[in-house]
């Protein structure tokens, strides 16, 4: 029997408990200190036992998660330290820095215990249980980052348990990481935050900004809606490294206002021909799909049916398609779908057929 205590089941703790619970011989217990959340948490069947009683959840387990904010994790750590806990359990957590949790997870460890600290590369930006889903780790990253002389059976233990998410596991160093996940994912939450005040602020004067803002800023600011006390605590821990790319980001900004001052235009678009090639190189990584994807784009109009009747035009046609999607970030808007083959012929086909009434990007 494998023992799993996982320690603030939301958005990304509920989705761990529901890629183990159900698996054979496996238990999956659930912490919180609120009452409420604990009958919640049974009631939505996402964990096996649920329980407000920290020693009652580690009692016996082989793995502990901390998922609650990163302002949390120390005092989580040092609080677990005082129970008794099952020899050779390892403690993890998904906390979105590592540098500090690592080192002073390490520090604080009592004998026979493990400390590996996690932080899976998904996630988005709403929060809570209601939000959680088994599939949300497939094809992402999984960082993990042992401190020195952990030993590499357990951190193998580990990365066995989490073949369970679907993620690919890689090892990084805690600082390392917070370099790089300042730079992809902390100071684009503060971007988008400081986007959509700057243009909250004229809205105030012209209710006009909100109702034509369209894909763009929606496409640039869907993270802006995240957790504000999630986020709190990850920026103000990575604060170091942020004021670091905060000036960068001042740098890149000067730039344009150079370019714009001078009206260089080559200068400006030469910056569009340098971002878009990188973002191209980006690795795609998507949900639920393991094999390699051949997608075009089609612009639909927002009225009932219309997913119905593209899947028949394809359907009689005998055009497998594999995976539909509606671009969300213009979910109230006339949208996009993205239709997914298998096979580069069967994208073709479809964008032959779907031409000759929608407008089909490849
Ligand atoms: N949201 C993301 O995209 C994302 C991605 C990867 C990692 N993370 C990290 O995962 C952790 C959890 O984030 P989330 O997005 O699941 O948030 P969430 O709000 O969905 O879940 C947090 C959970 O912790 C509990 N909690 C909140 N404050 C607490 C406190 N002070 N003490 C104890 N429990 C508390 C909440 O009740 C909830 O169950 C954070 O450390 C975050 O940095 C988030
Ligand atoms: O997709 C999103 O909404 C996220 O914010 C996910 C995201 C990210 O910035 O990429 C956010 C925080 C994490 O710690 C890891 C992933």
């Amino acid at each position: 029997m494998t023992k799993i205590a996982i320690f603030g089941v939301g958005l990304i703790g509920g989705s761990l408990a529901l890629c183990f619970k159900g698996k054979p011989d496996f238990t999956v217990v659930g912490h919180s200190p609120n009452p409420r959340s604990v009958e919640k948490l049974l009631k939505r069947n996402v964990v096996d036992i649920a329980t407000t009683d920290m020693a009652e959840a580690v009692d016996g387990a082989d793995f502990i998660f901390l998922c609650v904010p990163v302002g949390s994790l120390e005092e989580y750590v040092q609080q677990l330290m005082q129970l008794p806990l099952k020899s050779g359990c390892i403690i993890t957590d998904v906390g979105s820095t590592k540098a500090s949790i690592t080192a002073s997870a390490s520090a604080h460890l009592k004998e026979g215990v493990y400390f590996i600290g996690g932080h899976p590369m998904a996630g988005s930006e709403r929060h809570g249980v209601e939000a959680a889903s088994s599939h949300l780790y497939e094809n992402a990253f999984y960082v993990l980052t042992p401190a020195e002389g952990t030993p590499q059976a357990e951190v193998d233990r580990l990365t066995s348990l989490l073949s369970l998410t679907k993620a690919q596991i890689v090892q990084v160093g805690a600082s390392e990481h917070d370099d790089i996940v300042g730079a992809i994912s902390h100071l684009p939450h503060i971007i988008a935050v400081a986007l959509v005040n700057q243009v909250r602020g004229y809205n105030e004067h012209n209710t006009l900004y909100q109702n034509l803002a369209a894909g763009g800023f929606r496409d640039i600011t869907r993270i802006a809606s995240s957790e504000p006390m999630i986020w709190r605590d990850i920026l103000v821990n990575n604060r170091e490294v942020l004021l670091k790319l905060l000036k960068d980001w001042n740098e890149e900004i000067s730039r344009f206002v150079h370019l714009l001052e001078v009206s260089d235009g080559e200068g400006i678009a030469e910056q569009f021909r340098l971002a878009g090639a990188f973002r191209k190189s980006l690795p795609e990584r998507r949900k639920g799909v393991l094999t390699s994807l051949f997608d075009i784009y089609v612009d639909v109009p927002d009225h009932p049916g219309i997913i119905g009747s593209i899947t028949s035009l394809l359907g009689n046609e005998r055009i497998n398609l594999s995976n539909i999607q509606i671009i969300e970030s213009r979910e109230d808007v006339p949208g996009v779908l993205r239709l997914s083959f298998r096979s580069q012929e069967e994208a073709d086909r479809a964008s032959e057929l779907l031409s000759t009434e929608y407008k089909v990007h490849v």
